[in-house]
């Protein structure tokens, strides 16, 4: 189970993710309580463990500001979380010519009710023909669209995640140690991301909480996989 521990505000809990286990950190750059500059996020980055992956958490900005901030920051990850947009994909991955993972978010609108379901479904066979493997999908709520600690409706979610759309589904989105068992039981992701769950208050990481979640996930494998370029890296 690959298991990303997001919104990152400073070395030390960085440190401990990747001390606990994480296979990535994240650090955001999308409006946020937990908002970080590429300059704070350069100076985490070289002390980093080689493996560890660097995401950045991105809103709806232009391709040349998101691969400025990347090579600033020293990311090795994109988040896409400002909505799906195609020519946006492309041009990343265009630019770095596949050496960053990309991974795009959509999002569950929980107000919503089960009509997300379709819309989630729709959005997830167009990213299928893209150069993305990797897709978070986390809780809208109102209009904060991440680091919001509302969990969407798991049970309408299912179809979604059992369906064989070729991708790597990550579930965030209210994810805690006390819910993250349940939630991989029944929805099979390929990875977890969580944010606030793991936190003392805002912006600052729980060891006990990041420690219990990371344990737990880790004690469950996601569904097997068909082989592609990731295979075998997040067991
Ligand atoms: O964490 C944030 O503050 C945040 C703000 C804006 C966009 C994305 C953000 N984080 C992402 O949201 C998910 C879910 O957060 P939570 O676990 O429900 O608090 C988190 O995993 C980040 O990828």
């Amino acid at each position: 189970m690959w298991v990303k521990i997001c919104a990152n505000t400073n070395l030390e809990d960085a440190l401990l993710a990747a001390k606990l286990g994480a296979d990535a950190v994240g650090f955001v750059f999308a409006p946020s309580k937990r908002l970080v500059t590429p300059a704070e996020v350069a100076r985490i980055t070289p002390h980093l463990p080689e493996g560890l992956e660097r995401v950045g958490v991105f809103p709806a900005w232009s391709a040349e500001k998101i691969a400025a901030t990347v090579r600033e920051a020293g990311l090795t990850g994109v988040q896409l979380h400002g909505g799906f947009d195609p020519e946006l994909v492309r041009a990343l991955d265009e630019v770095f010519e596949g050496r960053i993972k990309i991974i795009q978010t959509v999002h569950w609108v929980v107000t919503a009710g089960e009509s997300s379901e379709a819309e989630v479904m729709k959005q997830l066979r167009l990213i299928a023909q893209m150069p993305v493997e990797r897709v978070l999908v986390d809780s809208k709520v109102g209009e904060a669209t991440g680091g919001t600690g509302v969990p969407f409706n798991w049970a309408a979610a299912s179809g979604v995640f059992a369906a064989d759309h070729g991708l790597k589904l990550i579930l965030a989105g209210g994810l805690r140690p006390e819910n993250v068992g349940e939630a991989i039981e029944r929805l099979q992701p390929w990875g977890v991301d969580v944010a606030s769950g793991v936190e003392a208050s805002a912006g600052r990481k729980d060891l006990e909480k990041v420690a219990r979640f990371i344990g737990r996930a880790k004690a469950l494998r996601e569904r097997p996989q068909p082989p592609g370029p990731d295979a075998g890296e997040a067991a």
